[in-house]
């Protein structure tokens, strides 16, 4: 792709049909979606496509990744992907493979209900808005830098983007102090006629109710969503309704989504900043800004558009009790489905930053996620045996480990071994948060998972006391959600019912940590997927299979 200039400084873009971010996908419950993608890399890396959300039972290559294909689509091959989509909501897809999320391999997925049915919500219009960060370094040289030993961490992204676009200093820099006293240069907007600087800008009229979808696929970045002067009414988490609840801002994690209703009820004279900030790590990247503008009756030349006051201020990024607040402001609409009562299976899953042979990973349970060459459903589905380790993963830790000093034994290993679920059975799983290799610091989790939406059955600081904890789960209206955040030092509890065959990822959303082995694999009922496609079996092991039969995609 052409490269852009110094606005948001990008050096290596992978668009999608020449876009970056790539098409916004729409979709109606029910459809059914053929998308091809082919593999026309500059890198000559291979590449795959994550369907965030997307769970069509009893396909598991619906989400794109194939029951962790780890078949690559490799330069010059196309990849067809067949999916029904059976839920409404606010979706995205974005690249599976190394870092590409990183590089701009991403783009919306929006799925409406059917023509006949209406939302338990009203609105007059919507926007869309995609949350992203971006680094100067390319995916390539991200992954070179994290796999190295002396370890070289990302850092901070150089940039946020709204719908891919964000301000890096800029020549015509206007200073912006946010609440962290750094000096934020911005890009001085020039309209919304300058393709390459001008942040989107919402145009509203007056007295209206929008929905605005929010998805984040950031690689790093937990953010915070606000519009200066304007309530938001969260309605919608990754494709559920909630409770809606009314606030001035919203966290969102990488690989969360939310919808919210606005109602312009503010001075029509005036624009307004929407603005997304860093929180959850210490920030050392500007806020990003777009405009919420009225309709006027009279026309105005573009450079008014600027509000006249400055962007909301993005809260401390350190200030963890507030984001636990907004967090449990989330619950379920009443109607919608309660989880069962009891569990089957619990597992306690540890998440620590190791040391293997020198180079720092994460691992979960002591082991840090390396997947094996031959995609696992193929493997399970034809009992390859030798394909990955099919020895029980460990379901719990040491109930003596110190979660808030660094570890004493830093060794973990290297693994790929999966926790196998029997159909229908429901799983519980305790996600417990640790400190980190070195120092006195506990990171931000949130974990994603693949072919489920989940009840997040609630939040706890320090180590999950069994038999105590859990008495204060809500089991009443627990959000369903597909991604969930661990805090600092905390634990976080969620239960599934294992109802969708297939292999499954669960695994941190966090690009790098994931490039780092932060991991896990489940499955549950693969005697009961039937018509594997060619793609999903296009590598390892299953090569030769693939070759000796004609497939039934
Ligand atoms: O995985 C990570 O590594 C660094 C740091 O912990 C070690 O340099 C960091 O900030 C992460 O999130």
């Amino acid at each position: 792709m052409k490269k852009k200039p110094d606005c948001i400084e990008r050096s290596y873009v992978i668009g999608i049909n020449g876009h970056f971010p790539g098409p916004t996908i729409k979709a109606h419950v029910g459809d059914t979606l053929h998308i091809s993608l082919s593999n026309n890399l500059s890198t000559h890396e291979g590449t795959s496509i994550h369907w965030h959300g997307i769970t069509q039972h009893g396909t598991p290559w619906a989400d794109g990744t194939a029951s962790i294909s780890q078949c690559a689509i490799n330069p010059g091959e196309i990849f067809h992907y067949r999916f029904t989509v059976d839920k409404a909501g606010t979706y995205f897809y974005h690249g599976h493979y190394g870092l590409q999320r990183s590089a701009g391999l991403y783009g919306s997925l929006i799925v409406d209900l059917p023509l006949d049915q209406k939302e338990p919500f009203h609105y007059d219009s919507e926007f869309n808005l995609l949350l992203s960060d971006w680094w100067h370094n390319t995916s390539l040289q991200q992954e070179l830098a994290l796999s190295s030993n002396p370890f070289q961490w990302i850092g901070e992204p150089q940039s946020l983007l709204i719908n891919g676009r964000g301000q890096y200093n800029c020549s015509m820099a206007a200073n912006i102090v946010n609440n962290n006293n750094a000096t934020l240069p911005q890009c001085k907007f020039r309209g919304n006629d300058d393709e390459e600087c001008a942040p989107e800008i919402l145009h509203v009229d007056p007295n209206k109710t929008y929905r605005i979808r929010i998805a984040s696929t950031t690689s790093l970045s937990s953010l915070n969503f606000a519009i200066s002067n304007h309530k938001l009414v969260v309605v919608e988490a990754d494709g559920n309704y909630v409770d809606p609840f009314e606030v001035d801002d919203i966290d969102i994690y990488s690989g969360e989504s939310y919808s919210i209703l606005i109602t312009t009820n503010q001075n029509p004279n005036n624009n307004y900043w929407i603005s997304i900030g860093v929180r959850g790590r210490k920030p050392n990247t500007p806020q990003a800004l777009t405009i919420l503008s009225y309709k006027k009756t009279t026309s105005i030349s573009s450079s008014t558009i600027i509000p006249n006051f400055p962007p909301p201020i993005t809260p401390q990024w350190n200030d963890f009790n507030r984001s636990k607040a907004f967090t449990n402001k989330i619950h379920a609409l009443m109607s919608s489905p309660k989880p069962p009562t009891h569990y089957d299976h619990r597992l306690l899953l540890l998440n620590t930053q190791n040391l293997i042979n020198g180079y720092i990973k994460w691992a979960i349970n002591n082991i840090s996620l390396m997947l094996p060459q031959t995609p696992y459903l193929g493997s399970i589905k034809f009992k390859i045996n030798a394909a990955f380790d099919r020895r029980h993963p460990s379901e719990n830790f040491s109930g003596g480990y110190d979660i808030f000093n660094p570890p004493t034994n830093p060794n973990a290993t290297f693994g790929n071994r999966i926790y196998m679920f029997r159909m229908n059975q429901v799983v519980d799983v305790i996600l417990q948060n640790a400190n980190v290799l070195s120092g006195k610091n506990s990171d931000i989790h949130p974990w994603h998972l693949h072919g489920h939406d989940f009840w997040v059955l609630g939040y706890g600081d320090g180590k999950f006391n069994q038999g105590y904890d859990e008495k204060k789960f809500n089991l009443k209206n627990p959000p369903l959600r597909n991604t969930v955040v661990i805090f600092p030092y905390g634990w976080t509890a969620l239960r599934f019912r294992a109802n969708n065959p297939g292999v499954w990822f669960f695994h941190c959303h966090i690009e790098a940590h994931l490039h780092m082995g932060m991991g896990v694999i489940f499955a549950e009922g693969v005697e009961h997927v039937k018509d594997i496609p060619r793609e999903a079996l296009a590598c390892g092991l299953t090569k030769k299979i693939t070759m000796s039969f004609n497939t039934t995609n």
